[in-house]
């Protein structure tokens, strides 16, 4: 062999081994890149989506379930990264391949072109359709998905509960509901699939055979050479690619645009408690707190306050008591405005709260719940929370004064343990005092304490009750109150019924004038 075609078999090797390892290194950079940018455009839209749901206001947490919130910012999104990264770039190279391959059969011959060409509007339709089919489907298919996980949400979060009537089988049994509907929702959209697939298939192979017959008889009659017939076909199969290329996306488009408008739906939801324009920034409120002519239901059609008027002045420890479900927690909801009154105003130091900033109003104010919830990770941690630029001085002051020195001291690293999820390693007394060390650290002038209805022995009551006391000097303090130990202490009390405000005045006079209160005292005495 001459050694020049030598030298130009090595020359052609080493220009194709380049080119090989270009288009290598350049098919990773556009894989990467583009999923890159398809990853970008999913957490970009999970943030958003995020920070629109944190500044929802208290009705819509009351109406939506968490596991429906959580598979919207999870699952609804997995898919629009790679729909963003795959959809543009598949559907460019297929309209182009396709218009490409299109041309070059109309010049080799066109009534056979023609003949292709039939099959654009039963495919155009076909595709249309299934979309259109296979979105309803999907949107289908994460609803019940979400609702999958509301109800696994639902049995963790109960599980002490599902145990302890040992409900698990009928907890499993409400699972396989949901997850059969899940399961008959998602095999709605893969039926959908498969039928349009099989009819994009099914069109290409009759186009595949009508322009061989067509051609075979074209070429018969001298219209058509047979070598413009074998490329004919070849490019019959060149327009194959990118319609089977398009069919790839039928799963992933209308699967990222359920995701998308699920989205859309929720960022579309207006939060119900937002800034007025003129709204103020107040700092250092005195606490001075007024109810005038105060209507409020948690749904338009029943009122749960009617016509409320109160006065509480800056400083003043008042207390609520009632029968249960008269509408004391209400009352103290309105004022942080986790929900606006329907009529009439809340003021304090005069301004009405909707003419604040929400952002400073809640800063102002300080809640003690029932239920204190402590987020993973250390008591440090769940105490600073409180403010979350406290020092470690700060933070030890304010464990101090909640009286959780004792608990700390007890615990195997101190301020370092780590607390389970929802503290379950802490005891419901320790888990209060956790919630007054935040309130230390937060440092508002109004206090909303929500007290623990489940009874604590006598010293960590007397524990907490002291720390209480400490937190309530030179603030004002409202107290849902279920036991009388806190009432005691108030310089006033108001008996909310289910009529509104029944009773108001201080603990004897209460008790002299011998209503609702009265009652209530004897009965709670008794025990
Ligand atoms: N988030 C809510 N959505 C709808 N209705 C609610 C909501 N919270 C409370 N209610 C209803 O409003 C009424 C007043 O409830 P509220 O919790 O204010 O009573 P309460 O006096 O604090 O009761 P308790 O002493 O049992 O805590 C009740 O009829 C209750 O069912």
């Amino acid at each position: 062999m001459p050694t020049e075609n030598w030298s130009m078999i090595v020359t052609v090797s080493v220009a194709l081994l380049i080119v090989y390892i270009l288009s290598t290194l350049l098919q990773y950079i556009v894989n990467y890149w583009g999923h890159m940018l398809g990853i970008n455009i999913e957490t970009d839209m999970r943030k958003q989506l995020f920070q629109h749901v944190q500044k929802q206001s208290f009705k819509f947490f009351d109406n939506t379930k968490t596991g429906n919130i959580m598979s919207r910012i999870t699952n609804d999104l997995m898919d629009i990264g790679e729909l963003a990264h795959h959809g543009p770039e598949d559907l460019f190279i297929s309209i182009m391949t396709f218009v490409g391959a299109f041309w070059i059969m109309f010049t080799i011959n066109v009534k056979l072109a023609l003949v292709a060409l039939i099959i654009l509007p039963f495919l155009g339709w076909l595709m249309i359709y299934s979309n259109i089919r296979m979105n309803r489907a999907w949107k289908k298919m994460y609803g019940e998905i979400a609702d999958v996980n509301a109800r696994v949400e639902d049995s963790v979060s109960g599980v002490r509960v599902v145990q302890s009537f040992t409900n698990e089988k009928f907890e499993n049994q409400r699972f396989q509901a949901n997850n059969k509907k899940f399961r008959k929702a998602k095999l709605g959209g893969y039926k959908v699939m498969s039928f349009s697939l099989s009819g994009i298939y099914m069109m290409t192979r009759f186009v595949t055979l009508a322009v061989l017959v067509v051609g075979a008889w074209l070429s018969y009659t001298n219209q058509l050479s047979y070598g413009e017939l074998v490329g004919f076909v070849l490019y019959v199969n060149v327009l194959f690619k990118p319609i089977e290329k398009i069919s790839a996306l039928m799963e992933l488009y209308p699967k990222g645009m359920a995701g998308f408008k699920r989205f859309t739906e929720l960022m579309d939801e207006d939060p119900d408690i937002v800034d007025r324009k003129d709204a103020v920034e107040v700092k250092a409120l005195r606490g001075d707190i007024r109810f005038e002519g105060v209507t409020f239901g948690y749904d338009n059609h029943k009122s749960v306050l009617q016509n409320i008027d109160l006065s509480i002045n800056a400083g003043e420890t008042v207390a609520f008591v009632g029968p249960s479900g008269a509408g004391k927690t209400t009352i103290c909801s309105l004022i942080p405005r986790f929900y606006d009154v329907s009529e009439g105003a809340i003021t304090i130091d005069g301004i009405d709260i909707r003419n604040m900033k929400k952002e400073s109003l809640r800063s102002q104010i300080g809640i003690v719940q029932q239920d204190v919830f402590l987020f993973t990770g250390t008591l440090r941690e769940n105490i600073a929370y409180g403010n979350l630029n406290a020092t470690q001085e700060e933070i030890e002051l304010a464990a101090k004064r909640a009286h959780l020195e004792s608990v700390i001291a007890s615990l195997p690293n101190g301020y370092d343990t780590q607390i389970g999820e929802r503290g379950l390693k802490l005891s419901g007394g320790q888990k209060q005092r956790i919630a007054i060390a935040r309130m230390f650290l937060k440092n508002p002038p109004i206090l909303i304490l929500d007290e623990a209805t489940s009874a604590l022995d006598t010293e960590t009551e007397m524990i907490i009750q002291q720390a209480l006391t400490e937190l309530s000097k030179n603030r004002t303090t409202l107290v849902i109150a279920h036991r009388l130990a806190t009432i005691r202490n108030a310089d006033r009390i108001v008996v909310v019924t289910d009529e509104g405000i029944a009773e108001e005045g201080s603990h004897d006079e209460l008790l002299e004038r011998n209503g609702i209160f009265a009652k209530l005292h004897e009965v709670q005495f008794q025990k």
